[in-house]
C-alpha cells in the first residue's frame, strides 16, 4: 500500500504498512519498535504512517525529514502526545517534559533553561558533581577491595554506582541533599519508587491505543503507576514542607532548584503568580525521572563501546595523561581541552541515543508535510536511533569510531539532523548542557582513577551489546567489570 491509497478520496497520508481493523498496525511495532521501525523504512520511505489503535502516528526517520520538522513545522509539532499513566495524580498539570504547549509551558521552560539549567547556574555547582564522583569512585574502590578480601569477585555492577551518583547529583541540584547514603531510608524509598514509575511508563499500554479499555487498565499500569508516582510525590512533599517550614528570609545559602521555584512570583507574560505547590512536587520529581537514568545508562554505553575498542580507551587515557596528568582530578573546565573525549560522547549518542524515538510530539493542526498530510493530534516520532546509523548521513554507520568527529563541527545541539539524542526545537532536552557535565565528567573520572578489564571469560569481541526497551534504552545485561585503581592521589 501506498500513501495514495491510505488517502483514496481524501488526503495524500504518508505511506504505512496496512493494518488490522480496529487494532490498527499495534503489532508492527514489534518487541524493539526503534529497530522493527528501521526496517519499515527500507520498504516505505523515511515518513513513516502507522495506526496504533485509534493513534495517529507518523514516524520520522532520516536527517532531511527531521531537518523539515524541526525547521519548518515545529510550531505545528511542538505539542506532547501524553500516555495515560502520565495522567496520574495531575502529573500531566504540572509536567515540563509531557506538558501541553501552554502559557504554563512556556513558563516553566523559560524558568529552567534562563535559570536552573543555564551555564552560569551549572557553573556554580561544579564542586556539587565532583563530590558526588568522588564518593561513587570511593565506593567502587572500597567495595572491589572488600570483595577481593573476601575471596570473592572484584568485579563491579557499573550501573549500580553510577544510577547512585547521578541520582544523588540531581538530588543536590534540586533539594540540597544526598538521597542516597546509608542512612536515608526515605531517599532509598524514593529512588525504588521512582524507578518503578519509569518502568510503568515504558510498557506500552494497550489502553493509549484503544481509549475506550482505558476504564479496565487492562495491563493494571494505571494502578501500579498511581501507587508508585503517589508515594514518590508524598516523600517530595515531605521535603518542601521541611523547605517552607525551616525557611530564613536572610539566610546565606546556595539557592537550588527548590529554593527558584519556591521563589518564583510570575514572569509578568506567561503566568502571572506563584508556582502551586502540587506543581512543584512534579517538576522536582520529573528532573529525576528525566535526568538520572538517561545519563547513568550513556556513561554505561560509552565505557561498554570503549572496552570493546581497547585502541579508543587508549586514546582516551592518553588524552587525559596528557592534558591532566596524573597528579590531580580532572575537572569540569578540563573538558573543553578533551576533544577525544568528546568525540566518544558524541559517538556513544549517536550509536545508542538513550530516548530513540525522542519524547512523543503531538500535532497541533492538520498540516501539509514533504507532500504528505498530517491530521490534528498525530502522535510524531522521531526516530534518532535510525537516522544515526543511516548510510545516507554516515559512513560506516555501525562501527563505533569516535575520530569521525575529530575535525567535524557535527554537533548534538539541535542543529545538525543527523545527531539529534536530545532533539530539536523549541522542545530540545532542557537539561542537554547539564547532561553533558554529568556524563563528561562521570566518564573521565572512571576512566582516570581506575584500569578497566572485564570479567574472566569475556572478551571485547563477545559483549553483550543487546537492548533493554524502557523509558530510556539501556544495555540489556549490565556491565561488569574489574576495577583496577591507577592513580592513589585520586578522590581519596
Ligand atoms: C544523556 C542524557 C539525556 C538525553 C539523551 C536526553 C534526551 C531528551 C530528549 C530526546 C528529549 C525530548 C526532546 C524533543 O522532544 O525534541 C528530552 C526532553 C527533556 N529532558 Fe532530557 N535528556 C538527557 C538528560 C536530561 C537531564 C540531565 C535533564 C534534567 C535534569 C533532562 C530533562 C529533560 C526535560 C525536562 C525534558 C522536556 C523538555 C520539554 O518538553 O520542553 N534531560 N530529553
Amino acid at each position: 500500500l501506498n500513501g495514495k491509497k491510505w488517502g483514496k478520496g481524501t488526503k495524500n497520508l504518508p505511506p504505512g504498512p496496512p493494518g488490522w481493523p480496529l487494532l490498527g498496525n499495534i503489532f508492527d511495532l514489534g518487541t524493539v519498535p526503534h529497530q522493527t521501525l528501521q526496517e519499515l523504512k527500507l520498504k516505505y520511505g523515511p515518513v513513516l504512517r502507522l495506526r496504533l489503535g485509534s493513534m495517529e502516528t507518523v514516524v520520522i526517520q532520516s536527517a532531511k525529514a527531521a531537518a523539515e520538522l524541526f525547521k519548518n513545522h515545529d510550531a505545528n509539532f511542538c505539542d506532547r502526545k501524553c500516555l495515560d499513566v502520565l495522567t496520574s495524580h495531575n502529573y500531566r498539570d504540572g509536567s515540563l517534559a509531557v506538558g501541553q504547549f501552554s502559557p504554563y509551558w512556556r513558563m516553566l521552560r523559560r524558568l529552567c533553561s534562563m535559570e536552573m539549567m543555564s551555564n552560569k547556574r551549572i557553573n556554580e555547582t561544579t564542586s556539587i558533581r565532583r563530590k558526588c564522583i568522588d564518593q561513587m569512585i570511593r565506593s567502587i574502590e572500597d567495595d572491589a577491595t572488600a570483595g577481593g578480601a573476601r575471596g570473592e569477585s572484584v568485579a563491579v555492577n557499573l550501573r549500580h554506582y553510577l544510577s547512585t551518583m547521578l541520582f544523588n547529583i540531581v538530588g543536590n541540584l534540586m533539594l540540597s541533599r544526598d538521597l542516597l547514603h546509608s542512612q536515608s531510608k526515605e531517599g532509598y524509598e524514593f529512588f525504588q519508587a521512582i524507578g518503578k514509575t519509569t518502568v510503568w511508563a515504558g510498557k506500552p499500554n494497550v489502553a493509549d491505543f484503544l481509549p475506550f479499555l482505558k476504564w479496565l487498565d487492562p495491563q493494571g499500569l494505571k494502578k501500579n503507576m498511581l501507587k508508585d508516582l503517589g508515594r514518590a510525590i508524598e516523600i517530595i512533599e515531605g521535603f518542601v514542607k521541611e523547605r517552607i517550614e525551616k525557611h530564613k528570609p536572610n539566610e546565606k545559602k546556595a539557592k537550588d532548584f527548590l529554593d527558584t521555584l519556591l521563589e518564583f512570583e510570575g514572569d509578568g507574560k506567561d503566568w502571572q503568580e506563584k508556582i502551586p505547590h502540587e506543581k512543584i512536587i512534579i517538576i522536582i520529581m520529573e528532573m529525576f525521572i528525566a535526568g538520572s537514568d538517561s545519563t547513568s545508562t550513556t556513561v554505561e554505553w560509552a565505557m561498554t563501546e570503549l572496552l570493546r575498542k581497547p585502541e579508543a580507551m587508549r586514546k582516551v587515557k592518553e588524552e587525559l595523561n596528557e592534558v591532566v596528568g596524573v597528579n590531580r582530578n580532572v575537572e569540569e573546565i578540563d573538558i573543553e581541552k578533551l576533544p577525544y573525549l568528546q568525540a566518544v560522547l558524541k559517538e556513544t549518542l549517536r550509536f545508542h541515543p538513550p530516548v530513540p524515538l525522542l519524547v512523543p510530539r503531538n500535532t497541533i493542526h492538520d498540516t501539509y508535510f514533504m507532500g504528505y498530510h498530517i491530521p490534528k493530534d498525530t502522535q510524531v516520532l522521531v526516530n534518532v536511533w535510525a537516522i544515526g546509523r543511516d548510510p545516507d548521513s554516515w559512513k560506516d554507520p555501525l562501527s563505533f569510531k569516535p575520530e569521525r568527529f575529530l575535525g567535524s563541527s557535527i554537533d548534538y545541539k539541535g542543529q545538525n539532523f543527523e545527531l539529534i539524542p536530545f532533539g530539536s526545537g523549541r522542545r530540545i532536552c532542557v537539561g542537554m548542557l547539564l547532561a553533558q557535565r554529568m556524563v563528561l565528567l562521570g566518564l573521565a573520572s572512571l576512566i582516570q582513577c581506575f584500569d578497566w578489564e572485564l570479567v574472566e571469560g569475556s572478551i571485547p569481541e563477545t559483549l553483550d551489546m543487546r537492548e533493554n526497551i524502557g523509558m530510556s534504552v539501556r544495555k540489556l545485561v549490565p556491565l561488569n567489570v574489574i576495577p583496577k585503581r591507577r592513580l592513589r592521589t585520586m578522590a581519596t
